[in-house]
């Protein structure tokens, strides 16, 4: 379970370019809920996903996973609870190492590390059969520098690797935004399928309103740094892309910003 208590994140505070990224955003997501994130650009999407990965410490407020407040541990030590898949395929995955090498960081992550071979012969035959799940042939290219890999292949195996630690938590940062509709489907359903395994809690940022009704079970709209729609179930279903947009640019029936404050 991810809780936020309070966050808010200044960027550059007290200077003329100060801008307020996050604001009074708290939140419970319990493990097995995907929730989809949407809001225009600069809503504070990023910021949300930076603070629960640790890449940035809030200015204000509390970030809980599992019971356990990780507010102030840094991106690597909280990096065995909290997977992340961003939106371009080439920054998930080592260019110039192998296939097999990639997926041996990957399953180290989080770890200590020790002196020993990384990718071991029992460790390949584990390995090929990962890779054949994802349908690409890729467990026939293990020896393969990723670099040699298509943008829909290194974000397939970007996928696979974020889930060989079992993550208490999967961020997905517009993780489908770079591929062409026919590898954007297959790394979708690969997405659900490894959510479903690892009965994670799932948040997926995306700026498909599609997508954001369709997928998953809970669906939040950000606006200036804050949450300002949050829906589930059959309100969820129910919504039509265009009501989303509405919503998403303060024309439908969300409380506007001025109603939070006053509220
Ligand atoms: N490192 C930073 N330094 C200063 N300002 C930042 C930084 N990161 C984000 N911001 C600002 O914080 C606000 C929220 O940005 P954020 O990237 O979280 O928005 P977003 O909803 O993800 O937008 P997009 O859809 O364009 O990616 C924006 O005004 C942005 O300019």
């Amino acid at each position: 379970m991810l809780r936020l208590d309070g966050v808010r994140l200044v960027h550059g505070a007290g200077t003329p370019t100060e801008v307020v990224a996050l604001d009074h955003v708290d939140l419970e997501i319990p493990a097995g809920q995907f929730v989809t994130v949407v809001g225009s650009n600069g809503a504070g999407k990023s910021s949300l996903v930076n603070v629960v990965a640790g890449v940035y410490r809030p200015t204000r407020g509390r970030v809980l996973l599992g019971g356990r407040d990780v507010t102030r541990l840094a991106v690597h030590a909280r990096a065995g609870a909290v997977a992340r898949v961003f939106d371009d395929p080439l920054a998930g995955t080592a260019p110039d190492l192998s296939l097999a090498d990639n997926l041996a960081l990957a399953a180290a992550r989080g770890r200590r590390r020790r002196l020993s071979p990384a990718v071991t012969p029992g460790r390949r035959a584990g390995m090929r059969e990962d890779l054949a799940v994802l349908g690409l042939g890729l467990e026939r290219r293990l020896a393969d520098p990723v670099t040699l890999l298509s943008a829909g292949q290194r974000q397939s195996v970007t996928m696979l690797m974020a889930g060989l630690r079992k993550p208490e938590l999967l961020l997905l940062d517009e993780h489908l935004a770079a591929l062409d509709p026919r590898t954007r489907a297959r790394v979708l359903d690969l997405t659900l399928q490894m959510h479903e395994r690892l009965g994670c809690a799932s948040i997926m940022i995306t700026h498909s309103m599609r997508h954001a009704i369709e997928v998953g079970d809970r669906l939040l709209v950000m606006s200036r740094g804050r949450v300002i729609y949050d829906v589930a179930g059959p309100a969820k279903t129910a919504l039509t892309p265009s009501d989303l947009v509405d919503i998403v640019s303060g024309l439908g029936d969300a409380p506007s910003d001025r109603q939070l404050l006053a509220g």
